[in-house]
């Protein structure tokens, strides 16, 4: 089974050397530091976990980075004045803001008012049309470039193959969407979701699947065709007594009746969830670039 695992925290790991590198010699030049801010509102424990790992990553890499959590109960108006104060901060290249908020907030509001310069998620309409429409200069969301990375690191050939993306989120299945048919990635999409009239009939005719649906293992062995290449997306905590702390992690695949059949196939943990954190980091070095106007 080994050989068919995509271990993406190894290849996180391996960005994230790269990224270190890169960020030393441009502090050398310019003296200058990289920004990230993170902005949670409310303490929802899985979105605390990813805030800090996030937060960890940027300090490791030297990044400056900032935290700010807002009481649960927070208003829009509140969260809007944090986004503009670091719209406005010129040590801070990249900011995000952790969804889903609760619901007192309009997240689409939120999104409308970052910096989209400074928007490292690609959520703002100006990222998703420049990315949609092949322009260099948008943020591709961190998500699904971090798949794409997986499948180009892992020496998937894209070019003409056809990949079925389980989930139509903003997030993730649309985003994937939108990169997996650039020129260049070069594959036919077929993009599925809850009206979709039979799931297996169309993953069974994938070469490569990309499951992001957020029920815990939902996608099993018989729909899926030996050979398939299968990126699993999904992070679900599932109570489990048997564990220290309580739960356990899993994919939206089904992993032990998927993986004999896989060609390749993500883990949960230690798949996609790291890569999204690299190309945060990626992400943020980039808007550092453009924002500072060097390298
Ligand atoms: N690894 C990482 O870094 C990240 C992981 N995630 C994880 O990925 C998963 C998906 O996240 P996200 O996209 O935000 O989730 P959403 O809940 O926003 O979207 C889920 C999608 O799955 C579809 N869906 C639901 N039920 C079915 C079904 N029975 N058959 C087919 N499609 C179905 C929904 O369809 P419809 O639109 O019709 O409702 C929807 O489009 C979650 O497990 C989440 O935790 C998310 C972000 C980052
Ligand atoms: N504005 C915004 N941007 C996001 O990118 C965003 C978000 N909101 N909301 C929540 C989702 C989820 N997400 C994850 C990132 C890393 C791991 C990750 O590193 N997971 C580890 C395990 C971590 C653990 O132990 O829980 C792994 O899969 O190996 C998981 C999930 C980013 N998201």
């Amino acid at each position: 089974m080994e050989e068919k695992l995509i271990r993406g925290k190894v290849i996180a790991d391996e960005i994230i050397k790269e990224l270190h590198t890169e960020v030393s010699s441009l502090r050398e030049k310019s003296g200058k530091t990289p920004g990230l801010a993170v902005v949670l509102v409310g303490e929802d424990p899985a979105s605390q976990v990813y805030v800090n790992s996030k937060e960890k990553m940027a300090n490791s890499l030297g990044y400056h980075s900032v935290k700010i959590v807002l009481p649960i109960d927070s208003s829009q108006e509140a969260v809007l004045a944090v986004v503009e104060e670091l719209n406005n901060d010129p040590a801070i290249h990249g900011i995000l803001v952790q969804s889903p908020p609760p619901p007192q907030i309009d997240e689409e509001q939120i999104i409308l008012n970052i910096n989209p310069k400074k928007d490292v998620d690609g959520f703002h309409p100006s990222n998703v049309g420049l990315v949609f429409t092949g322009a260099e200069e948008g943020f591709r969301p961190c998500t699904p470039a971090g798949c794409l990375e997986l499948l180009k690191r892992s020496g998937v050939e894209t070019k003409g193959k056809h990949a079925v993306i389980v989930g139509r989120s903003n997030i993730v299945g649309k985003p994937m969407a939108s990169l997996m048919i650039q020129k260049g990635v070069d594959a036919t999409v077929t993009i599925c979701h809850s009206r979709t009239a039979d799931l297996g009939a169309e993953i069974r005719r994938a070469d490569i699947v990309v499951a992001a649906v957020g029920i815990p293992e939902f996608i099993t062995g018989d729909m899926v065709s030996e050979g398939t290449v299968v990126i699993d997306v999904g992070i679900n905590r599932v109570d489990d007594a048997s564990r220290p702390r309580g739960y356990r992690l899993c994919g939206d695949v089904d992993f032990e009746s998927v993986a004999p059949k896989a060609a390749l196939i993500t883990p949960v943990p230690g798949g996609v969830g790291p890569m999204t954190i690299a190309m945060l980091m990626t992400n943020t070095l980039l808007a550092f670039k453009r924002i500072e106007n060097i390298g």
